[in-house]
């Protein structure tokens, strides 16, 4: 059984042109005028563009006491739903649990997923288990990227000297090191004072982690990485401080990535402040939201190529769970949603005010991140060959976005209200048309493991260039005797 996207206009990372798009067997398997096929799906007046990758997502994660509400099933509903056809979702194995281990227990749950998924592995200590273990999730599994956490002390945070013996195990196997980049030492510090001075709130969150803590960690992770000879990935940007260290190191050529979130690229500190405990506390996530110098500069760092990825950290929390929080903004679990909304928020943000080229916006919501991820052109192309994940655009279908008519399974939006112009009219996740003209059409168990080999061509140029440019002993001739 065949398809054809008819009538639309093909949008890639660098091309714009008319074809229609014929897909068999999950596949596409042909490009041009006037195909035909089975099934016909009318794309007249849209943008025929690869699915949306988004690589940060946190789906049924134990944290902070509880686990996060949207599972495989919902989550990638969700996805789909709003143009995002591939997840990257983290192995998070608990102190002490080995890497496998972890990793049988995130297969047990994607099982359920409706769309193709691939993981990080998370690095959350340290030990010969661990050094061992990478070299299996990199070669067995196909997975070659690790995140390390910087924050969160006294649970998932590693600290320098572990973040060094895991860069360069990495940079030995040719992996890719992803930070969560805040000073957790600073961060529990902060906290600490805060509490005794009596600022409980949520909006205290956002005074605990200041840009200076997730600046200083992002260089200090960009120095690490530099001197293992590692690439490095840094998720959730959220402020200039962080940016200026990643556009300084690139313009140095070094190997470094920057991902900012949807949330803070559209939404603010002022939330924080919210008279309603409730409101404040659903949108406590780290980094925190922040002011508009720090928005402009994430937009800036799209425009120009400083910042190469836009994802969402979906990690949905109920109201009932942000409540744990009541009198210890510390105790709030962290994390926000916005799976289903990061392409329309985006294209309407984006695209539709010139910030961002549509082949821009292709660029930062799926190709760049199959290119760093090493699942190019398998995923974020639209070429003969590629898995026939595919968005069908509307650039005029509008909506308000609002919880009582979201896939999610938490029971609120930070989004909540917000106006988008740019919505999917189909959602194809390997051929499967998951979203038909506004019809959930979604498949549980659908969703496929995406593997990810090492040593992609980005780290056999740095380490090419690390062995060329390795410290060596000078040849010395007159060596003065010693000991006479
Ligand atoms: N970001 C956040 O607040 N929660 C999810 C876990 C993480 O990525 O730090
Ligand atoms: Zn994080
Ligand atoms: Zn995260």
């Amino acid at each position: 059984m065949s398809t054809v996207i008819k009538g639309g206009t093909v949008v890639t990372a660098d091309l714009t042109y008319a074809a229609d798009v014929k897909v068999e067997g999950g596949r596409i398997v042909e490009i041009g005028p006037n195909l035909k096929g089975d099934e016909v799906l009318d794309a007249t007046g849209c943008y025929v563009m690869p699915g949306g990758i988004d690589p940060h997502t946190h789906l049924e994660m134990p944290f902070m006491g509880t686990y996060s509400s949207d599972d495989f099933e919902s989550g990638t509903r969700a996805a789909l739903s709003g143009g995002t056809t591939m997840v990257v979702d983290f192995a998070l194995p608990s102190p002490g649990q080995g890497l496998i281990d972890a990793l049988k227990m995130w297969d047990n749950k994607a099982g359920r997923a409706t769309c193709d998924y691939s993981y990080h592995m998370a690095v959350t200590w340290w030990g010969e288990q661990v050094f061992d273990e990478m070299k299996t999730v990199i070669e067995d599994h196909g997975i070659n990227t690790f995140k390390h956490f910087m924050a969160y002390k006294g649970a998932l945070m590693v600290n320098d000297d572990e973040m060094y013996a895991s860069f360069s195990r990495l940079a030995e196997l040719g992996g890719i090191a992803l930070v969560h980049a805040e000073n957790g030492d600073v961060v529990a510090e902060l906290t600490a004072k805060l509490l005794a001075a009596g600022n409980t709130g949520p909006e205290a969150h956002a005074y605990s982690r200041p840009a200076q803590v997730e600046g200083e960690a992002t260089n200090r992770a960009i120095m690490i990485a530099d001197m293992t000879g590692v690439p490095l990935y840094v998720v959730h940007v959220s402020s200039e401080d962080a940016h200026e260290a990643i556009r300084r190191a690139r313009s140095l050529g070094k190997r470094v990535w920057g991902e900012p979130l949807i949330q803070h690229l559209t939404l603010d500190e002022s939330e924080y402040f919210h008279p309603d405990w409730d409101h404040a506390a659903r949108r406590v996530m780290s980094p925190p939201f922040r002011n508009k110098k720090h928005q402009d500069s994430l937009w800036a760092g799209l425009m120009s190529g400083s910042l190469s990825v836009v994802a969402t950290d979906h990690c949905a929390f109920t109201t009932e769970q942000k409540r744990f929080g009541i009198g210890d903004f510390s105790k709030i679990p962290n994390g926000t949603g916005g799976l289903e909304d990061r392409m329309p928020m985006l294209w309407t943000h984006g695209v539709a005010t010139g910030r961002l080229t549509p082949n821009e916006f292709v660029a930062v919501t799926s190709t760049n991140i199959a290119k760093i991820l090493n699942c190019y052109p398998k995923k974020g192309a639209i070429l003969v060959g590629a898995d026939a994940d595919i968005v069908v655009w509307d650039p005029e279908k509008e909506k308000t976005i609002a919880a009582s008519a979201q896939q999610s399974a938490i029971d609120y939006n930070v989004f909540e209200g917000h106006h988008v112009k740019g919505l999917p009219r189909f959602t194809l996740t390997r051929g499967h048309v998951a979203v038909h003209d506004g019809e959930i059409r979604t498949r549980e168990g659908h969703g496929q493991f995406v593997k990810r080999p090492g040593n992609g061509t980005v780290n056999r140029a740095l380490s090419t260039w690390k062995e060329l440019t390795a410290p060596r002993p000078v040849e010395r001739t007159g060596i003065p005797a010693t000991g006479v």
